[in-house]
């Protein structure tokens, strides 16, 4: 399993001061960025594009921005993204009318790939594409807003792609988005589960740093038994 990976959603963070939000959390110990793009269109809310990541990185951000497409069509916007300084980029094969030719166009734009499974997608799309992707994005809430509760179900389907990735023999992330609090996060990690989205958890949390040192003790628990 790959080390692990605590990506706070910038959704929840208060857009007025984004730059200083991102630069607190990634002090607080966050490893990567994860940047919702939404488009009132695939999901019902409208958020941010590549003008908002490009801004990250001429204020400075060098962690990884991880951009999860919630937009379709998906590859129209995939070079923007890359231009951007999106380091990788993930998608909702729903939103793509040929998933293996959006997973290469990204990789060709030099970002890492990955695919997301809405909480009630099979995983069976994963079986002719999890050779040429980097990561598998499971949802545990139905995409389009930070906040809701954690779908029980993700804990089965983290198991499952657990052991789909294991037998590949590949070095893919698992990462899990949607409800991930420092009260569940250790049973989420013990799924399977290597990488961690979390928006209202950490933005809505009074010291940034104390919730994400939470989060990654429980992982290191979970990881150890
Ligand atoms: O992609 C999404 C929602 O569509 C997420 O990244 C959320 O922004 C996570 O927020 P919390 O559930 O952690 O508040
Ligand atoms: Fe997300």
């Amino acid at each position: 399993m790959q080390p692990t990976v605590i990506a706070p959603s910038i959704l929840s963070a208060n857009f007025a001061k984004l730059g200083e939000e991102v630069d607190n959390v990634l002090k607080a110990g966050a490893d990567w960025v994860h940047f919702d793009v939404m488009d009132n269109h695939y999901v019902p809310n409208l958020t941010i594009g590549p003008l908002v990541c490009e801004a990250l990185r001429k204020h400075g951000v060098t962690a990884p921005i991880d951009v999860h497409l919630m937009v379709e069509p998906v590859d129209r916007i995939v070079p923007d993204f890359a231009k951007a300084g999106a380091s990788m980029i993930t998608f909702h094969p729903e939103a793509s009318r040929h998933v293996h030719r959006t997973v290469q166009l990204i990789k060709s734009h030099g970002c890492q790939a990955g695919i997301v499974l809405n909480p009630a997608t099979p995983v069976d799309v994963l079986d002719y594409v999890l050779g040429d992707i980097d990561m598998v994005l499971l949802m545990s809430v139905n995409p389009g807003f930070g906040g809701q509760a954690f779908i029980p179900s993700a804990l089965d389907k983290l198991r499952r792609v657990r052991s789909m990735i294991d037998a590949s023999g590949r070095e893919v992330r698992l990462e899990i988005d949607g409800g991930v609090k420092a009260e569940n996060i250790g049973e989420i990690a013990a799924a399977g589960a290597d990488t961690f989205v979390a928006g209202s958890a950490i933005f809505n949390a009074p010291d940034y740093a104390d919730v994400i040192a939470r989060m990654k003790a429980a992982v290191d628990d979970a990881r150890r038994r």
